[in-house]
């Protein structure tokens, strides 16, 4: 039996729904690229990737509020500069994604679910715009049935919206769905939604260990997902 069978009783779910940065691709070196264009247009000083990396997860809006604050609390930037810089970001993140790659253990995890012909979903906090090219330029297209980003909604992560508008296209009950993410806003949403949640270690979780969110599974490969434990049926 597989980690994923062992979540749902034996059975399979009829429903995964999957976060993007941190959890099927690491995006990171090439946001970084893209906050430090947007900062060196500005006059400012590079934020650098480990920095960035703390920062991402709540949308491009405000990945550039925090890279104006210089951290995670951005409470004192204005809406006008916010506005401004977030122009230049996205004009610099459209440019080139050549950086971000496909982690190792997900595809296999992917095909494994359509080989079961298990509806797969989407829901990210990245705006939609960047959301197709990129699933098509790594490959990952054709893999889900439904995709969220974070401007379809008026609600993101940690908001628990887009799982239930995903649910409820694929006629799934949150206790036969899961949510596979890497972020304290996966996992919040999940339980919000009722769904349990598997988490990546390797993602962005603002520095800090996704297990201490308490999901379902935190695995270091999504391969393990769908791997078979000898000695277990
Ligand atoms: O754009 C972000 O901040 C993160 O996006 P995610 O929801 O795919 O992790
Ligand atoms: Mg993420």
């Amino acid at each position: 039996m597989t980690p994923l069978e062992r979540l749902f009783d034996g059975a399979l779910p009829a429903l995964v729904m999957f976060d993007l940065d941190g959890t099927l691709m690491d995006s990171v070196p090439d946001l970084a690229a893209a906050v430090d264009s947007m900062l060196a247009r500005l006059g400012r000083a590079p934020a650098g990737v480990e920095r960035v990396r703390l920062w991402v997860g709540n949308g491009s809006r405000v990945l550039v509020r925090r890279a104006l604050a210089g951290g995670l609390e951005h409470a004192g930037v204005s809406d006008a500069e916010t506005d401004a810089a977030l122009a230049l970001f996205m004009q610099a993140y459209a440019d080139s994604h050549d950086r971000t790659t496909v982690y190792p253990g997900v595809r296999e995890c992917l095909d494994w679910l359509a080989a079961r012909q298990i509806p797969l979903g989407l829901i990210t906090n990245k705006p939609s715009q960047f959301v197709a090219p990129l699933l098509a330029e790594k490959g990952l297209d054709g893999y889900f049935s439904w995709i969220v980003g974070g401007d379809t909604l008026p609600q993101q992560k940690p908001d628990p919206a887009a799982l239930f508008w995903v649910m409820e296209r694929a006629g799934a009950t949150p206790e036969r769905s899961l949510f596979v993410g890497d972020s304290r806003n996966d996992v919040l949403a999940a339980r919000a939604a009722g769904v349990p949640c598997v988490a990546l270690s390797y993602g962005y979780n603002h520095g800090r260990p996704i297990a201490e969110e308490r999901p379902a599974l935190v695995l270091d490969d999504l391969s393990l997902l769908v791997a078979s434990t000898p000695g277990l049926r």
